[in-house]
Formats: C-alpha cells, sequence, structure tokens
C-alpha cells in the first residue's frame, strides 16, 4: 500500500483555462463540485510535437499566466490509417477542409478506425513540472450525423455504439469520452494526493 501523504493545501482553487466553451460545459458536467475550479477563456499558444508534451507546454503557460494552479487539456483525434494524424493538428484540418475533408482523408484506406485522446495537464504552479492524465476512446470517422456544435463530432462514432458522438444524448457521451476518461484520473489523482482548498475571500 502506498504510504499516506499529507494533503497539500492549495490556497487558491485550480484555474482551468481553455478558449473552447464546450471544452468548458463538457468539464463542468463530469466534474461536477469533485473539484472546485475556476475557468479562465484563453487561447493559449500550442508548440507542435507529441501530444503530451504539448498539453505540459500548455499548463506552463496558463500557470506563468494565471500565477498559481492550472489545469488545461488538449485534444486530439487520431486516424489509425495515417498513423495517428491529424493528432493534434486536427482543430486546423477541421478548420480548412471540414468534415467532408476529414472522410475525404481517408478514402485510399480500408481502415476508417480512429481515436479521441484527451491529455489533460495539471500545473500547480508556475516553474512546477506538469503531471498529465491520458484518456482514450476508439472508434471510427463517418460521413457527419447529428448536430453541428462541437468539432469533429458529428463523424466520429464510438466502437459499441451506432450513434455519433454529435447524436448521443450528452450524459451518454460523458460517460465514455476521451474527456470524461482523463478526468477520471484527474479525479483519483485528487484524492490520491489529498489536495484541499484553503480559499482565502480576500483574495
Ligand atoms: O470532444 C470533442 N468533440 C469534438 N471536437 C472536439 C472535442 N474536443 C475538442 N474538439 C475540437 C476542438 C478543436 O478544434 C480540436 C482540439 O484542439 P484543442 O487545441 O484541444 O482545442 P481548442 O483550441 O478548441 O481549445 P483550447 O483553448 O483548450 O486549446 O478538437
Ligand atoms: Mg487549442
Amino acid at each position: 500500500m502506498a504510504a499516506a501523504r499529507v494533503g497539500m493545501v492549495l490556497n487558491r482553487p485550480v484555474t482551468f483555462v481553455t478558449g473552447n466553451a464546450k471544452k468548458l460545459e463538457e468539464v463542468k458536467a463530469i466534474l461536477g463540485q469533485s473539484i472546485p475550479f475556476h475557468s479562465l477563456k484563453l487561447d493559449l499558444p500550442e508548440l507542435q510535437g507529441e501530444p503530451e508534451e504539448i498539453s505540459k507546454e500548455k499548463a506552463r503557460l496558463a500557470a506563468l499566466q494565471v500565477n498559481g494552479p492550472v489545469l488545461v487539456e488538449d485534444t486530439c483525434l487520431c486516424f489509425n490509417a495515417l498513423k495517428g494524424l491529424p493528432g493534434p493538428y486536427i482543430k486546423w484540418f477541421l478548420q480548412k477542409i471540414g468534415h467532408e475533408g476529414l472522410n475525404n482523408l481517408l478514402l485510399a484506406y480500408e481502415d476508417k478506425s480512429a481515436y479521441a485522446l484527451c491529455v489533460f495537464s495539471l500545473a500547480l504552479g508556475p516553474n512546477v513540472e506538469p503531471v498529465t492524465f491520458l484518456g482514450k476512446t476508439p472508434g471510427k470517422i463517418v460521413p457527419p450525423r447529428g448536430p453541428n456544435d462541437f468539432g469533429w463530432d458529428p463523424v466520429f462514432q464510438p466502437d459499441g455504439y451506432d450513434q455519433t458522438y454529435a447524436e448521443m444524448p450528452k450524459e451518454e457521451k460523458n460517460k465514455i469520452s476521451h474527456r470524461s476518461r482523463a478526468l477520471s484520473l484527474v479525479k483519483a489523482h485528487f484524492v490520491e494526493a489529498g489536495y484541499s482548498f484553503q480559499t482565502d475571500p480576500s483574495s
């Protein structure tokens, strides 16, 4: 059994930094009251590279800006036929070529399988090394179905479902999503580390 650790007291709630309102909505729904957090709308610059490094670097930048504990995440959509691309570049692919273009990328391949990957990074403050938490949901890329209000949700059909993320009720997506899987690990980490929050109302 792991040695009991003295719980760490954070004097400020964690700030979840994102420029994406839909992400924030899901994070709120998934976390509920489990981790007290603020949010800050900021579109941080993103370095190129492997998903974990991109997410960690985002956390470092966010912690400097906030000057306190931060949580960020970076989401990838990875096509197996393309060895994991577009991956972290999905935002730009989606913006430029849309749902149809994403499907067309796979026309030359029989393998339409893909996975959604969410990498959360927690940095307890500036100059503290971020910790990462990965959540992955396997599925496949399909012609768009369902409401078009969150990114690539209409073209991603998780394995074991006949609905796309976009067609699923929100609660259903939040049970199996890449984001909720990563957040389960974040929650477990908070419990294990025994963080507690001493919030000073004057700060
Ligand atoms: O569950 C999702 N279902 C569908 N689409 C999604 C999901 N989660 C992120 N997305 C989209 C948003 C962006 O086009 C790209 C990820 O890029 P990513 O940099 O992580 O997001 P972002 O720039 O919108 O917000 P942030 O300020 O947190 O970086 O995939
Ligand atoms: Mg981004």
